[in-house]
């Protein structure tokens, strides 16, 4: 996997007026990881959004090396389409038409390639969009709530897809409010007095 990095100095984040994060150090290196916890409206997702370069920072300094894929809460996959044709939009992009059947093996949604996105489950719905990050072959993996909606057994499975893609010499930046396990992760709370 490609060169990767992410640094953060003095990153301090307001919206609305208000301030909701200040301060915020942080380095990751190839196979590094951050859990971002925190309660509703502290910031999660602001900070995901920062790191993915689509808000700025109020102050400090941010550089990211690598390309990054998001997975945000809107999974930006066409309605209409089928599962294959959605994803294969979004990795042809990337020049990897190819590696989406892989990916949505990996994701154990194989069967619904056929299928629109507009009847896919909520669940199912989030597992095409982790499946989308998989095959985008991106070195940063940047999750905003990956586990919504998700099952035991495909929280299971995303947080091995998120091992294996460290393990492979990526990054990963997930906030969650849910329990995801990624060892060997930086964790850090915003708001919540914490
Ligand atoms: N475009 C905006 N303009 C002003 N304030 C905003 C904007 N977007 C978000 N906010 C505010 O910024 C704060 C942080 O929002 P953010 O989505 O980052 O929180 P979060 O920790 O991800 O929350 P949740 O757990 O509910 O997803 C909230 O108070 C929100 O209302």
């Amino acid at each position: 996997m490609s060169d990767c990095g992410i640094r953060l100095e003095g990153v301090a984040c307001a919206r609305g007026g208000r301030m909701l994060f200040e301060g915020l150090d942080l380095a990751l290196e190839p196979g590094g990881g951050l859990l971002v916890t925190g309660p509703n409206g502290a910031g999660k997702s602001s900070l995901i959004r920062i790191v993915a370069g689509l808000l700025n920072a109020s102050a400090g300094h941010v550089s990211v090396t690598g390309e990054k894929a998001l997975l945000a809460v809107a999974a930006g996959l066409d309605p209409e389409l089928p599962v294959g044709e959605a994803l294969r939009f979004w990795a042809g992009l990337d020049g990897r038409r190819d590696a989406v059947a892989d990916a949505l093996e990996a994701v154990g949604l194989l069967h619904l390639t056929p299928v629109p996105v507009r009847m896919l489950s909520t669940g199912q719905r989030k597992r095409v969009g982790i499946a989308r990050v998989v095959a985008s072959g991106a070195p940063i993996w940047l999750l905003d709530e990956p586990a919504n909606g998700l099952d035991h057994g495909a929280i299971g499975v995303l947080g091995g897809l998120i091992a294996a893609h460290r393990a492979a010499g990526g990054i990963a930046v997930v906030a969650t409010h849910l329990p995801i396990r990624m060892q060997g992760a930086r964790e850090i709370l915003i708001g919540g007095g914490g």
